[in-house]
């Protein structure tokens, strides 16, 4: 269960779409950025300095470099040192349409340049503009990422920029950081690539002649790209001013990379000229994969930013650019891609198309209007989606409601559940037809079925029990017990005004309540006890505990207990936003790490996969993967006569009931205690920063069918598709553990309990397994959630 705290309104994606030339020619001036917001565009990128400012750096190299060359040794001559900023070195100034711009960093700077008058002027470039975008008070500034191809060993230079990265992020507290990454290697030019880059000037020397990977050994490695930033995001600690500028690629990369950039902080999208395709009229369109993946992008909490690179000018700006109709026109070019999105041509047909068709294109800004298009055609949000709106990888305590009271707005919030209530119906309506076909007696003098809706907050299965007995015609006494005394107002106001005083309304913890009182003074059992007391995790909201305390009214012969079991499930997760957010707690709460918390888990990504069972015709590549959920552990209700006799033996402490917990306390609860140990397989590298929780709970079975709940994403949609009460639970870990590709995680989760409480301690391992060994590579702190445990 969760509370409903935050109150954000549901709304449709933003595509916030802006204009990038990677060589701009003009400065970014106030009319420019009209005349782009005339086209339709939200914002456009600017560099900090001119070209100017490149010609003074690279004529100061150069000068350096003859200066060494000649008779005086290298050590004797001073560093080149550039100059500050004059007026003609940047066209930036601060003024009150600067938070339109995103401005970019050189990119023909090298800052992991082996050679040091390289990297030295590489850093004096990127300290100088950086600072310079600060003072103008840019919000936003990318910055080149580190090229893995050049010229030195793969990622030898990722140390030395990443702390250039850590070093700029103090530069201003309002500026934010994005590193421009491209999907997976291969599909980038270097820095080196740059015009007048100065990584081509690095010396000989510094070069390392260590054998390199060939390319095609590197295009293998899928995840190296993310490896790099992976290590700039670690040196620089998870700051929240820091995320992702990425790079699209015309072809995609498989979905385990496409699911790994999704769980990291995107703060833009970038689609290069080369990143379209075009349609048979010649207009730019983008394939089925870059669609999905930027619906599934674009429903993030944080949506990025779409930054379309080298597209053509700012119509107006280009003389050559005849405008012939106003963007927002229901233009011919909107069509055309319409049509388009069934059948998207082939390259080769794209290319032959291509010279054609480009003369005939009216449509001034057709990149632009196509994802305008897409933004309007986004698929609808699910009703989880929906509801959950502004709760994505919202982190929040779980509730506690047995020592704490609810309040009316957190009941009305699952009552919403458009699943839920209806399955329980269901549920106690199979168990009422079995019980008449089973010829079973009740424990009513009447005849009826007694139910009891133990812990029944405002009435809500109270109904569907009544509705459920009218429905299966079978005669019921019902019973409504609740100790949150201010949920039993409302549950006396429903007696009076909605169930026709046919329910009888008890105020008690259920585990004291005594049962059905009988004229003569005695109390009598219960046939079918309902309750609803699940938690995130499932027992985490103590059900198991309520439930045996409350077992001694049951009818000891047939007696029922809807739900009749529930299961713990798990999974380990690569949640980076979850990490930065539990860091960003752990400076004022020093138990951040040690709390489990009810979270819609979005941004995140399965470490450990199984292929989806898929029967359509789907392209493989378009479907996310669904992640390998485990089983551990389960809890079963009644629970056996005999269990619950040894538990009251160890209550109090006598001699009989052995030498008290393991944990402290008499071991009354030690029935409770569950511990798993749970092995997955994980294909490719990544880090695990938590474990996601779920649970799956049977309702009823029986000769009338067996009724289920799961929260587990790989049975909710058989099992109770559309259920929304429940958001799964997150373990988090304090020091992230780096998974190597092919590797084994186990998981170690503990359910422990002292009489007064019940937490969870959990611990990650990791290993490297080949075919005769199997090394442990790291292993977690053991976490403990018993500062903030349940009290029972
Ligand atoms: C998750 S809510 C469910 C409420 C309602 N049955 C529903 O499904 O909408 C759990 C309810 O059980 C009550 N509860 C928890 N432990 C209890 C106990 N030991 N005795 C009585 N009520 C309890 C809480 O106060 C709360 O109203």
């Amino acid at each position: 269960m969760y509370s409903p705290t935050p109150s954000s309104a549901e709304i449709m994606p933003i595509f916030y779409i802006g204009q990038h030339e990677t060589n701009r020619s003009l400065p970014v001036s106030d009319q420019l950025l009209r005349q782009a917001q005339d086209f339709n565009y939200d914002m456009l990128s600017t560099p900090i300095t001119t070209s100017q400012f490149h010609s003074n750096v690279l004529t100061l190299l150069s000068n350096y470099m003859a200066h060494i060359e000649g008779s005086v040794p290298e050590e004797e001559i001073p560093m080149p040192l550039i100059p500050p900023l004059t007026s003609l070195d940047t066209n930036l100034t601060p003024n009150e349409t600067i938070s339109q711009l995103i401005a970019f960093t050189s990119p023909w700077i090298d800052l992991a340049s082996p050679d040091p008058v390289i990297a030295s002027l590489s850093k004096q470039v990127f300290n100088l503009e950086i600072a310079y975008a600060a003072f103008c008070g840019i919000g936003n500034v990318i910055i080149q990422g580190l090229a893995l191809n050049h010229g030195v060993t793969p990622g030898s230079g990722i140390s030395q920029y990443a702390r250039v990265i850590q070093e700029a992020l103090g530069a201003g507290p309002y500026l934010h950081l994005q590193i421009l990454m491209q999907m997976r290697e291969d599909s980038i030019s270097s820095s080196a690539d740059t015009m007048g880059s100065l990584s081509q000037f690095a010396r000989q020397q510094y070069l390392e002649k260590a054998s390199h990977a060939s390319a095609t050994e590197r295009e293998a490695d899928l995840f190296s790209t993310w490896d790099t930033w992976n290590v700039i995001r670690s040196v620089c600690k998870y700051s929240s001013r820091l995320s992702i500028a990425l790079l699209l690629p015309k072809q995609l990369p498989p979905m385990p990379l496409q699911s790994r950039w999704f769980s990291e902080p995107l703060k833009e999208l970038i689609f290069p000229e080369t990143s379209f395709l075009k349609n048979a009229k010649g207009y730019p369109v983008l394939s089925k994969s870059h669609q999905a993946l930027i619906s599934r992008y674009m429903r993030l909490r944080n949506s990025p930013w779409l930054l379309l690179s080298d597209v053509g000018q700012i119509p107006g700006v280009d003389e050559q650019t005849k405008i012939f109709s106003s963007p927002r026109d229901n233009s011919p070019g909107l069509n055309a891609s319409r049509g388009s999105m069934s059948s998207s041509p082939t390259p080769a047909e794209a290319a032959q198309q291509d010279a054609g068709s480009r003369r005939r294109i009216k449509d001034p800004t057709p990149h632009l209007s196509y994802m305008r298009h897409l933004q309007a055609n986004q698929p609808p949000k699910s009703a989880i989606e929906r509801f959950g709106a502004g709760y994505q990888d919202y982190l929040q305590a779980p509730l506690q409601p047995l020592t704490d009271n609810l309040e009316s707005i957190t009941y009305e919030v699952f009552e919403k559940d458009p699943v839920k209530y209806d399955w329980y119906e269901m549920a106690i309506c199979n168990a009422l037809n079995d019980w008449m076909a089973l010829g079973r007696s009740t424990s009513s003098s009447t005849g009826a079925v007694v139910i009891a809706v133990v812990g029944a907050g405002r009435g809500p299965l109270v109904t569907r029990a009544l509705r459920a007995a009218e429905k299966s015609g079978v005669l019921v006494d019902v019973y409504a017990v609740e100790k949150n005394p201010n949920a039993y107002v409302l549950l006396q106001r429903h007696n009076h005004e909605d169930w026709n005083m046919a329910v009888t309304v008890i105020k008690s913890d259920m585990r004291f309540w005594k049962g059905p009182l009988q004229p003569d003074g005695s109390h009598g059992r219960v046939d079918i006890l309902v309750s609803e007391l699940l938690g995130s995790f499932a027992d985490n909201e103590l059900s198991p505990e309520c439930l045996d305390g409350v077992q001694h009214v049951l009818n000891p012969l047939h007696g029922i207990s809807i739900p009749s079991s529930y299961t713990a499930h798990m999974t380990p997760i690569a949640a980076p936003r979850l990490h930065a957010d539990c860091l960003g707690r752990s400076f004022s709460d020093p138990t951040v790490f040690e709390t489990p918390y009810v979270v819609m888990l979005h941004a995140l990504d399965f470490l450990s996969t199984i292929q989806p069972h898929s029967d359509s015709s789907a392209k493989q590549e378009l479907i996310p993967l669904l992640p390998d959920v485990k089983t551990a552990w389960a809890f079963s209700h009644p629970i056996p006569p005999g269990i619950i006799l040894q538990s009251n033996l160890r209550r109090g402490g006598g001699v009989n009931g052995g030498g008290g917990g393991n944990m402290g306390g008499d071991g009354a609860n030690e029935h409770n205690v569950r511990y798993s140990r749970l092995n997955f397989h994980c294909p490719n590298r990544g880090v695990c920063h938590g474990i996601a929780g779920y649970f799956e709970t049977v309702l009823y079975r029986g000769p009338s069918g067996t009724v289920e709940l799961s929260t587990n994403p790989v049975t909710m949609e058989s099992k109770s598709k559309d259920m929304i009460s429940w958001f799964p639970i997150f373990f988090p870990l304090k020091t992230p553990v780096y998974i190597p590709d092919n590797s084994e995680l186990e998981i170690s989760m503990w359910r422990q309990t002292d009489d007064r409480k019940v937490w969870y301690e959990w611990l990650v391992e990791v290993f490297m397994v080949d075919a005769h060994r199997r090394i442990r590579l790291g292993v977690s702190d053991i976490h403990s959630s018993k500062k903030n445990g349940c009290l029972m």
